[in-house]
């Protein structure tokens, strides 16, 4: 298969990091996380930004990274610093072989450092770049919703490996798609899955292990029949899209249930295994520019589950262009079959605006 050590290379990252931002959250919830006073989403982002880039360097060094994170504020923060270098320390999977595909732990605080700052590539359309978002969905994150720790390789500009680490979606897709899973979050074994796709060759979900990678599954959308049927997925934070233009084209489109609400990529992924059927992302500010990082996994996966993701002006999502999408706006993720529909909806509602 092509891109098969990349694939491996980020699925081992993805699951170390992950894990990473699961002790965080779960120190967070025992109130032992007092050595510095930065939040605890900044502690979880700089670890695992770290761990993934350190990862990447170390099988692909002359890969680049556009990563949301540097080193700056590490650099003048001394407990900070210390604080992640620990964490990033203990932060070592449960499996040799798997810690040697990831080059074992980050020899010393200097080569966190560089490893941090380089997440800074411009991206662009030449070459071989990693999008990574440490945690995606801060929110989701902060209330123990969900949140996603966030990697994607682009091949000259093409999306063409993506992978998702999910800690608080459950297992097994049957159960409730929800966005609480509260408070009682611990690093235990047990929950939390992990989402990967290959440009042209599928999409795989597997429970997320502390050693080496679960078994993995082949995950398709639901086949929807009747669109009135669907299920449709936006963000919590209604400053992230509107709420009432995705209300209104669902009511056009003859939808009835409720939206799920949740924070992060969680929301590619959920539909990509069929535990809900559309994700609409409405623009709400007009000078906002999506992130890179904050699509790419979530697009692959989504692609190779039978979706088609385009912006909301029926644009394929332009990966090429730099930090951001500034090619594009809005986001509009279906099954292939009937995106179509749900995007004329879609233009209808915003040009009569
Ligand atoms: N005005 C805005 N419109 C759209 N997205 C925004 C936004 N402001 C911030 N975001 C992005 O929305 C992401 C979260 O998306 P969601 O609402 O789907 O969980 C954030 O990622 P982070 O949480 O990694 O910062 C952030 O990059
Ligand atoms: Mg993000």
């Amino acid at each position: 298969m092509a891109y098969e050590n990349e694939l491996h290379l980020a699925q081992l990252a993805v699951q170390r990091a992950t894990l990473l931002t699961r002790r965080v959250y779960a120190a967070k919830s025992k109130g032992t996380l007092s050595k510095s006073d930065a939040s605890p989403v900044t502690i979880g982002d700089f670890g695992a930004q770290a761990l993934i880039i350190a990862a990447i360097k170390h099988a692909f060094p002359s890969d680049e990274v556009v990563g949301e994170e540097d080193a700056d504020d590490l650099r003048t923060n001394e407990a900070l610093r210390s604080q992640i270098w620990e964490l990033v320390q203990e932060a070592t999977l449960d499996d040799a072989e798997a810690e040697a595909v990831l080059g074992g732990p980050i020899k010393d605080v200097d080569g966190m450092l560089t490893a941090l700052d380089a997440g800074r590539s411009a991206g662009g359309a030449k070459g071989r770049i990693w999008a990574l978002d440490p945690i995606d969905g801060t929110k989701g994150f902060l209330r123990g919703g969900q949140y996603a720790v966030c990697l994607a390789l682009m091949v000259d500009g093409e999306v063409v490996v993506g992978v998702l680490g999910c800690p608080n979606l459950p297992v097994d897709d049957k159960e409730r798609l929800d966005t609480s899973i509260g408070a009682d979050q611990t690093d235990a074994e047990g929950k939390g899955v992990l989402f990967s796709a290959v440009l042209g060759h599928g999409a795989t979900s597997r429970p997320l292990t502390r050693g080496a990678l679960a078994e993995g599954t082949t995950i398709k959308m639901k086949p929807l029949e009747d669109i009135t049927q669907a299920t449709f997925c936006e963000s919590v934070e209604a400053g992230h899209s509107s709420h009432g233009d995705q209300a209104a084209i669902a009511g056009k489109l003859g939808i009835t249930k409720e939206s799920v609400r949740m924070d992060s990529q969680a929301k590619y992924a959920s539909i990509a295994r069929g535990a809900g059927d559309l994700y609409l992302r409405l623009p709400i500010s007009k000078t906002y520019q999506e992130k890179i990082w904050d699509h790419a996994a979530g697009v692959v996966i989504v692609g190779e589950a039978g979706g088609t993701v385009t912006d909301a002006w029926g644009k394929k999502l332009d990966f090429s262009i730099g930090r951001t999408l500034s090619g594009n706006k809005g986001v509009v993720a279906a099954p292939k079959a009937i995106h179509p529909e749900v995007l004329k909806v879609v233009i209808e509602v915003l040009s009569s605006k």
